[in-house]
């Protein structure tokens, strides 16, 4: 069983309007509603892929609960996620039909009393410790009230269970939980700079790995994934940019290298899967889901190059 942690869980909301024009109203074309945060896109993109995930973070509130009815309709996921005074946030993606451009507007999310954070910390060092989990991934934005340093503790509790981890951060909390040594880290290429200085991906990524993480994958938009690994270095190119909504494809990503990890596939295998994977939730309507033809088609033509380090 995968875990997968969201601790800013969210309701995504996604609005296409014929062409987003600031200062004027717009007429909304199409909506849709999804439970999210970035854990919860992996956790259903996962069990898409068939894998039995237990996703938990926190939830309340009405969008709370809207959130976790939403979760019982997806097959392969359990709900651990662990109740909170304050609301659940909402996210709002608004997708220009004209240019195909997305703009995202994500709100801070509810404030988490010091006694919910320590009620999660101890239900999740049970879960991790129990027996069964293959893999734990740590995602997304922290909530108001909880400890910038949360990543960092999550990723020792995990590796003290021997449980490979995967972190999916930014800012401070990505500099934290990366010092604590996670198996491997998913960052875009800004959250790279931002925690390098490096602008330039090979030699940020490396700088990551020397920062604590064992494996980094940089995600390169339309250019792929760059992987920096103890067991060699890829790269994994699509053959296409595909034309959609981005929102979720780095979280699709994560779910193409975690689903990889646990079934033992080799890192090109593994990489071309996360590159499929994205391609083809940019061609889906919302995060967390994905376009099987899509996936079907582009997972032949993702290009891996690189090699394995010498043994
Ligand atoms: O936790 P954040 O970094 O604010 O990201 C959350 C948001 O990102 C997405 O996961 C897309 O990656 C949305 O579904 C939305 O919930």
């Amino acid at each position: 069983m995968i875990v997968t942690v969201t601790l800013n869980a969210a309701l995504d909301l996604t609005y296409r309007v014929p062409s987003l024009t600031p200062h004027t109203t717009h007429r909304v074309t199409e909506v849709s509603e999804r439970a999210g945060g970035k854990g919860v896109n992996v956790a259903r993109v996962l069990a898409a892929l068939g894998h039995t995930v237990t996703v938990t973070g926190f939830a309340g509130g009405a969008t709370g609960r809207t959130l976790r009815e939403h979760l019982t309709r997806t097959s392969g996921l359990v709900d651990a996620l662990r109740p909170v005074e304050g609301a659940t946030r909402r996210t709002l993606a608004v997708v220009d039909a004209r240019t195909g451009d997305t703009t995202q507007l994500n709100e801070p999310g509810p404030s988490v009393s010091s006694a919910e954070w320590s009620g999660f910390l101890a239900a999740y060092e049970e879960l991790v410790g129990g027996s069964g989990v293959t893999a734990v991934a740590l995602c997304g934005s922290l909530p108001p009230g909880v400890p910038v340093g949360a990543y960092a503790l999550l990723v020792r509790a995990a590796r003290a269970a021997r449980v490979p981890v995967l972190l999916d951060t930014s800012g401070e909390p990505l500099r934290r939980g990366v010092a604590a040594r996670p198996d491997l880290v998913k960052p875009n290429a800004e959250e790279l700079a931002e925690l390098t200085g490096a602008h330039e991906p090979s030699r940020a990524t490396r700088d990551a790995r020397r920062r604590g993480a064992h494996a980094v994958v940089a995600s390169l938009g339309a250019e792929g994934l760059l992987a920096v690994t103890p067991e060699g270095t890829w790269r994994a190119t699509p053959p296409a940019a595909v034309r959609g909504n981005p929102t979720g494809a780095g979280d699709s990503a994560v779910a193409g290298l975690l689903s990889g990890l646990v079934e033992g596939l080799h890192w090109p295998d593994r990489l071309a899967r996360a590159v499929a994977l994205s391609a083809a939730t940019v061609a889906a309507p919302a995060a967390g889901e994905f376009d099987r033809s899509v996936y079907d088609d582009v997972l032949p033509k993702v290009t891996v190059s690189g090699k394995a380090s010498a043994a």
